[in-house]
């Protein structure tokens, strides 16, 4: 019996050594790899996911002869949230405006290199953009509602896409893109009043509103929370937590806190380089490449 009882606790007490050996590993950050000197420009981190719903190979974006977006890839996760952060002017917004085309619109402008959806390059000629920009939708970071009742902003997209069988189908999409985009129950009474009679965050969800009613896959935001307050803001932040749910988000942000709060993974550009993607959390406490630590910590930007 002795034996027995002394085993037990024999046991138990080198069971209890294994799990406090086990914690320590848990807990204990491994030695991290050498930070990555800032000189070196090839990306690091997470830059491939499974299934991804858009993949970037070797992105470049040239205005005449500034190289702007220099050889990007990256995926673009399904459900995925994905916020570009980093100082002013290093291309986050121009590569934004390649997964929907709308750099085409810049004269100057030229994209070199593959964007794949479902298996086809959108960055080819070929590509009919007005059918991509329903797939990729996109909220501006100054909302810019059509000077139209509230009723048309929304309904105005999937008229001219043939969505609609009839009036009440469209009637339908209206309530439910308002009803995900938040904002059904505060426009409701007032559907024939023009978008632009809105608060700026109203407005700013009826875009996103108008965005959804086309169905897309993607959304791309570019800053989409710049003109709003604090309480606005974190009505469009909890938004997009639940439009994950059905789509894929590209956000574009000057806040790292914003980054941090909503994003499932962070790409840190600088220059034109894409430096370091990652999982969000870990960019923001174990970045891989000393610029990127540079520029969370406030020593760069
Ligand atoms: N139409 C244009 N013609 C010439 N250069 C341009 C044009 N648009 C952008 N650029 C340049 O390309 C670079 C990348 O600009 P971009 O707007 O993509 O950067 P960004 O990271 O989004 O900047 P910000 O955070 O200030 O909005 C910058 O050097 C910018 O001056």
């Amino acid at each position: 019996m002795s034996f027995v009882f002394d085993r037990q606790w024999g046991d138990h007490n080198e069971r209890r050594k294994q799990e406090r050996r086990n914690h320590t590993k848990k807990t204990v950050e491994p030695i991290a790899a050498a930070i990555v000197p800032r000189e070196e420009r090839k990306t690091v981190g997470v830059v491939f996911v499974d299934d991804p719903r858009i993949k970037c190979c070797g992105v470049n974006v040239y205005y005449d002869d500034k190289h702007a977006v220099k050889n990007v890839t990256l995926d673009i996760g399904r459900h995925e949230i994905v916020a570009m952060i980093g100082p002013s002017g290093c291309g986050k917004s121009s590569f934004l405006r390649c997964l929907n085309r709308m750099n085409d619109s810049i004269d100057n402008c030229r994209v070199t290199g593959q964007i794949v959806m479902d298996e086809q390059n959108i960055n080819e000629t070929s590509i009919d953009v007005v059918p991509l920009r329903a797939r990729v939708g996109m909220v501006f970071q100054k909302p810019n509602p059509f000077p139209k009742s509230i009723y048309e902003n929304i309904a105005f997209g999937p008229r001219i896409h043939g969505l609609a069988k009839d009036k009440t189908d469209l009637q339908e999409i209206v309530v439910s893109s308002l009803q995900k985009a938040g904002l059904w129950s505060e426009v409701r009474d007032r559907l024939d009043q023009p978008g632009t009679n809105l608060s700026g965050g109203q407005q700013q969800r009826l875009c996103i509103a108008r965005a959804i009613a086309i169905n897309p896959e993607v959304i791309l935001m570019d800053e989409p929370c710049s003109a709003l307050d604090p309480i606005a803001t974190a009505v469009i932040e909890n938004l997009m937590n639940e439009l994950c749910a059905d789509y894929s988000i590209v956000i574009v942000t000057h806040s790292m806190q914003q980054a941090a709060r909503v994003s499932h993974r962070t790409a840190y550009f600088h220059l034109g380089d894409l430096i370091e993607v990652g999982k969000t959390e870990q960019l923001f406490t174990r970045p891989l490449h000393q610029l990127t630590e540079d520029y969370i910590t406030g020593r760069f930007g």
